[in-house]
C-alpha cells in the first residue's frame, strides 16, 4: 500500500491514516509495548557512534548549516532537530534544553536507533521505512510518550537516490506550526543541494588535478593557447624546452619565430603536424619541432589549441636510435696491434681531443667509419648527433637539399615546413663526409664555402643557418691524382687536410691483426667454431683486396659452408690469385702453414696451450700438426 505514495513526497492526509495504521498494526507485532516502548532498543557505543559520525562528516556539517537557519525562524528553546542515518541512529542533534529534556525522557539521544521495532510509529521511523516526509500529531505517534508532540521528518537522498536518512523535528503539539513539515521538507532538499554541490565541486577539483596531471605526464612539452592565443596552461617540459619561468596569461607570440594562424589550424590542422621552427628566446636560438593541434566545444565552436613543443635535438636521438645510425666503435673496439694501424689510431685519438677537421684516407673496407665514429666517441661531443652522409651515392641534384635542407615551396615535392639538411642535423656534433673523394665538382665549391663561413644556407630559404659540426670526411680515392686530373678543388683538399689519417689496408697489417680480426669475426658470429691451422695460414697468406670487410664477409660464409664447427683453408673459399700475391711468399699452401705454425710457437715460446689458442685449433691437432711437420 505504502507502495503508491511516490519517494520523496508529502503523503495526503488519506494516505497518512492508511500508513499510520499499518504502521500501529506492525508496532503491535514487533511487540513494542506502547508504555514502555521497546525496552531492548539499540543503541551505538560512543565509539560506534564516533565512527559513524565521521564516515557522515559532511552531511553533518551541512546538516548543521541548515539547522542555524532554523533558529532565525523558531524558537529554539521549544523543539528538536535531529537527523537518523538510513539505518535509523541520531548522529545529530540540537535544539533547547527543554526540548532535549524532554526528548532524553523519550531516548530522542545521540547513539539511538528509532527504527518502528524500537520505537513504533514516529515520524522519524515512518519516513525512514516509506521514504516519505512525515508529520505525526498525538496519538498518531504508538507510544505514549510521543503523544504530546507534533513531529516532522523527511527523507534525505545522497548520490543516485541513496537514502542517507531522515531530518526530524519535534515539540510540544501546542507549540510547534503544523506547516512544519513544508519547511523540513524544504530543509532536506537544501541539504540534498547542498551536498551535490560539494560533490561536484570535488570532481571538478580532482578532475582538474587530473588533467594538470595528465598534462605534467605527457611527456613532451605541451601549452594550451586560447582563441586569443593567451596561453592558459604550460607544462614543466614545456618551460624547459623554451627557457622560460612561466608563460600563462601571456600570447603565444611572445616567442618570434613560432607563428601561428588559429583559422588555418581549425580549417586544416593536417597542415600543423611536426613543423620545424627556431625560436629566438632569451639571445638563444631554439631549435624546435612542433604541433597544433585545435580544441573545439561539443557543438564545434573554436576554444583554442593544443601546442605539442620537442626539442629538435630529441628527434635526432630518436632518428638514430630507429635508424641505427647511432656510432658505437670506440677507440678500445678498434681490433688490431700492427705498428701502421697502432700509428694510426694514435693520430686518431689526437684528433678526438681536437675539434679540427680530419681527413680519414684508406682503401675501400679498411674502416674509414669505424675510425670516424671512434673519433666522436671520444670527443667532448660524443653525446651528440653523428650524421654520416655518403657523397658519392646521392645524385648531385639532390646532395645540395640533403646537405644544407631546403625551405618550404624550395622545389615541387618539397615537404611543408621545409626540411634540415645534415648540416643542421649534425649541430654540436660530428658530420662524416664519406666519399668525399666523389663529390660533384660544383657541390665542391657549395661545401667549400660551407666550411669557410660555418653557415649553411637551405635550398630556397632567405635566411642562412648557423653549423657547428665537426667535420670528418673519408675517402678510397687518390686525392693527389684526383686534384691532377680536376676532379678534385685544391682549395677544398687544403681546407679538409688539417688532421690526416691513413688507415692502413689489412695486407700491409701483418699477420698479428689479420689472425686478431679473424679470431674476433669468428667469436663475434659463432664462439664455438674454430679455425684449422691451414686456414689460419690461407688467411694470412690471402692478399685481401676487400679489407677487413673482405675478412669479415669471408669467415661468415665460411660459417655456412664448414663441417664440425671447424672451419678449413677449403671453407674459406679464397682466390688462388689473391694468395699467391701474398708479397713475399712463395711456395705451397702446406710450407705456409709449416711457417705460421712455427712462428706461433716461436712467439708463445712453445706454450702449446697458447699457440693453440692463437691458431684458433684444439691442443690435440696442434700436436698433431707439429709431428706432422717435423
Ligand atoms: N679495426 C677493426 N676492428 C673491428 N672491425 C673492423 C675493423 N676495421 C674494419 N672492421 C670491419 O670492417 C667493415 C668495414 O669497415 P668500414 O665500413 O668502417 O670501412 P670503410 O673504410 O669505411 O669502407 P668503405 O670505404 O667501403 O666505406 C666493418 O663491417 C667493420 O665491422
Amino acid at each position: 500500500m505504502a507502495n503508491i505514495i511516490p519517494i520523496g513526497s508529502i503523503p495526503t492526509k488519506e494516505q497518512m491514516q492508511r500508513v499510520i495504521r499499518a504502521s500501529h498494526k506492525r508496532s503491535r507485532q514487533y511487540g513494542v509495548n506502547q508504555e514502555t516502548r521497546n525496552l531492548e532498543q539499540k543503541r551505538l557505543s560512543p565509539a560506534e557512534l564516533e565512527k559513524k559520525q565521521d564516515e557522515n562528516k559532511e552531511l553533518l556539517g551541512a546538516i548543521a548549516a541548515t539547522i542555524n537557519e532554523f533558529y532565525d525562524l523558531m524558537s529554539p528553546e521549544e523543539f528538536l532537530v535531529g537527523f537518523a542515518d538510513s539505518e535509523g541512529y541520531i548522529l545529530h542533534l540540537a535544539g533547547g534544553d527543554r526540548a532535549r529534556e524532554t526528548s532524553a525522557d523519550r531516548q530522542f539521544s545521540l547513539g539511538y536507533r528509532w527504527t518502528e521495532k524500537d520505537v513504533g510509529t514516529t515520524a522519524t521511523s515512518l519516513c525512514l521505512r516509506l521514504k516519505v516526509s512525515i508529520q505525526l500529531k498525538g496519538r498518531d505517534h504508538y507510544c505514549k510518550q510521543a503523544q504530546g508532540l507534533l513531529s516532522s521528518a523527511a527523507p534525505i537522498f545522497g548520490h543516485q537516490g541513496v537514502l542517507l536518512g531522515s531530518l526530524c523535528i519535534f515539540g510540544d503539539k501546542s507549540l510547534i506550526h503544523p506547516h512544519t513539515l513544508i519547511m523540513i521538507t524544504s530543509s532536506a532538499r537544501s541539504i540534498e543541494r547542498h551536498m551535490r554541490l560539494m560533490r561536484w565541486n570535488t570532481e571538478l577539483i580532482s578532475n582538474a588535478g587530473f588533467l594538470d596531471n595528465v598534462i605534467e605526464a605527457a611527456g613532451t612539452g605541451l601549452l594550451i593557447i586560447d582563441t586569443d592565443l593567451i596561453v592558459q596552461k604550460i607544462n614543466y617540459q614545456a618551460k624547459k624546452i623554451l627557457n622560460v619561468d612561466d608563460l600563462k596569461g601571456k600570447s603565444i607570440s611572445s616567442l618570434s619565430g613560432l607563428q601561428l594562424d588559429l583559422d588555418s589550424i581549425f580549417e586544416n590542422p593536417s597542415v600543423w603536424k611536426n613543423r620545424e621552427c627556431h625560436i629566438q628566446h632569451n639571445k638563444k636560438d631554439i631549435h624546435l619541432v612542433y604541433s597544433a593541434q585545435p580544441v573545439l566545444s561539443k557543438n564545434d565552436k573554436p576554444l583554442g589549441a593544443v601546442l605539442n613543443i620537442t626539442k629538435f635535438s630529441n628527434i635526432r636521438k630518436l632518428i638514430d636510435k630507429i635508424s641505427g645510425i647511432k656510432p658505437y666503435f670506440t677507440f678500445d673496439s678498434l681490433i688490431g696491434s700492427s705498428p701502421a694501424f697502432t700509428k694510426a689510431v694514435d693520430l686518431a685519438k689526437r684528433a678526438s681531443h681536437s675539434e679540427a677537421t680530419v681527413l680519414l684516407l684508406g682503401e675501400t673496407g679498411t674502416g674509414k667509419e669505424l675510425f670516424a665514429q671512434a673519433i666522436h666517441n671520444g670527443a667532448k661531443g660524443a653525446d651528440k648527433p653523428f650524421v654520416p652522409i655518403n657523397c658519392g651515392a646521392i645524385p648531385g641534384e639532390l646532395l645540395e637539399s640533403e646537405l644544407f635542407g631546403y625551405a618550404e615551396g624550395a622545389f615541387t615535392g618539397a615537404k611543408r615546413g621545409g626540411r634540415s639538411g645534415k648540416f643542421i642535423l649534425a649541430n654540436d656534433g660530428t658530420m662524416l663526409l664519406d666519399e668525399i673523394g666523389d663529390m660533384p665538382h660544383d657541390m665542391q665549391v657549395k661545401l667549400l664555402r660551407v666550411l669557410q663561413s660555418k653557415v649553411v644556407q637551405p635550398v630556397g630559404a632567405r635566411k642562412p643557418l648557423q653549423t657547428n659540426a665537426r667535420i670528418i670526411a673519408s675517402t678510397h680515392v687518390d686525392l693527389a691524382e684526383a686534384m691532377l686530373h680536376n676532379r678534385f678543388r685544391r682549395d677544398l683538399y687544403y681546407r679538409l687536410n688539417i688532421l690526416q689519417i691513413k688507415i692502413p689496408p689489412l695486407r700491409e697489417r701483418g699477420e698479428v691483426d689479420i689472425k686478431a680480426l679473424a679470431h674476433y669475426f669468428l667469436r663475434k658470429n659463432n664462439p664455438e667454431f674454430q679455425f684449422t691451422a691451414d686456414a689460419i695460414a690461407g688467411l694470412v697468406a690471402y692478399h685481401w683486396p676487400g679489407n677487413v670487410r673482405e675478412l669479415e664477409n669471408t669467415i661468415q660464409r665460411a660459417l655456412h659452408v664448414c663441417k664440425d664447427q671447424t672451419i678449413t683453408v677449403k671453407d674459406l673459399g679464397l682466390s688462388k690469385q689473391d694468395l699467391s700475391k701474398k708479397a713475399g711468399f712463395q711456395g705451397t699452401l702446406l710450407d705456409m702453414e709449416k711457417k705460421v705454425i712455427a712462428e706461433t710457437l716461436r712467439e708463445t715460446k712453445s706454450n702449446m696451450a697458447e699457440a693453440a689458442r692463437r691458431l684458433g685449433i684444439s691442443r690435440a691437432t696442434l700436436y698433431r700438426k707439429v709431428k706432422q711437420f717435423s
